[in-house]
């Protein structure tokens, strides 16, 4: 029921998505041994640069993406990048084969200066995530269509970003019955893990201000893409 298009364009977004990951000499920093909550939150910060640039070369591979308005990209970017951030460092939470990241990135982030209101649904989150078993497909449309958000704000072509991100909904939803052929809701599970995404982004916005208030600093890019200081 994929047409040979649709499985062409999954291909691209799927490769993409896997060859554009963290550097591994950057994630193996997070094994270094000092842990005060100034080191990781100097770690994460790293992290989440390196994160950050890696998440714009993906977006690049998204067929029809750059021929958006300039403008549009950027606002997308701008508008998903915590999101995506979410998804992927959600993906290093649940991987199967235990990289030794896993344990000392939840440590460094429930060490970081996080406040418990906000650690509390950001491992409910991953959790959540981890129970859906995405097969690396959907991780890859999933965050294809959190990019492709029309809502974000400053997107001036609305209409440009939905028309692809309904092309990569409906691959991803032909996708999940293929996959998930003993469970018809969860097309509907994965898209409610969007919401969740939207939620947890709003508190990140509270996260940046504590950590600001605590003096805390930012790369220029992070900068750049939160608009802090
Ligand atoms: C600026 C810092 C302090 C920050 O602010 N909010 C968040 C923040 C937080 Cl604390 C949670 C979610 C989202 C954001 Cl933006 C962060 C840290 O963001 C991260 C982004 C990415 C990763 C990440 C991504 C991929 C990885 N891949 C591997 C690998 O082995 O391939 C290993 C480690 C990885 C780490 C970790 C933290």
């Amino acid at each position: 029921e994929i047409t040979k298009e649709q499985q062409a364009l999954m291909k691209i977004i799927t490769d993409a998505y896997n060859r554009h990951q963290i550097p591994q000499d950057v994630a193996k920093k997070l094994l270094q041994d000092q842990y005060s909550a100034e080191e990781n939150f100097l770690l994460l910060t790293e992290m989440a640069t390196s994160q950050v640039q890696v998440l714009v070369e993906f977006t690049k591979n998204i067929p029809g993406f750059l021929s958006l308005d300039r403008e549009d990209q950027i606002a997308l970017l701008k508008g998903s990048a915590v999101e995506a951030m979410f998804l992927r460092s959600a993906q290093v939470f649940n991987r199967k084969t235990p990289s030794g990241h896993t344990e000392v990135l939840e440590e460094r982030i429930r060490k970081s200066g996080i406040s418990e209101e906000f650690i509390t649904p950001m491992f409910n989150f991953y959790k959540s995530i981890g129970e859906l078993h995405m097969v690396q497909e959907e991780q890859a449309l999933l965050t294809t269509v959190t990019i492709l958000t029309p809502d974000r704000p400053y997107v001036k072509d609305q209409q440009a970003v939905e028309r692809l991100q309904e092309t990569i909904l409906d691959v991803l939803r032909k996708l999940c019955v293929l996959q998930h052929p003993q469970e018809p809701q969860y097309f509907a599970r994965l898209l409610g893990r969007l919401t969740e995404l939207r939620t947890l982004s709003h508190y990140h916005t509270e996260m940046l201000a504590s950590w600001r208030m605590n003096d805390h600093k930012f790369t220029p890019l992070l900068c750049e893409i939160w608009d802090v200081q």
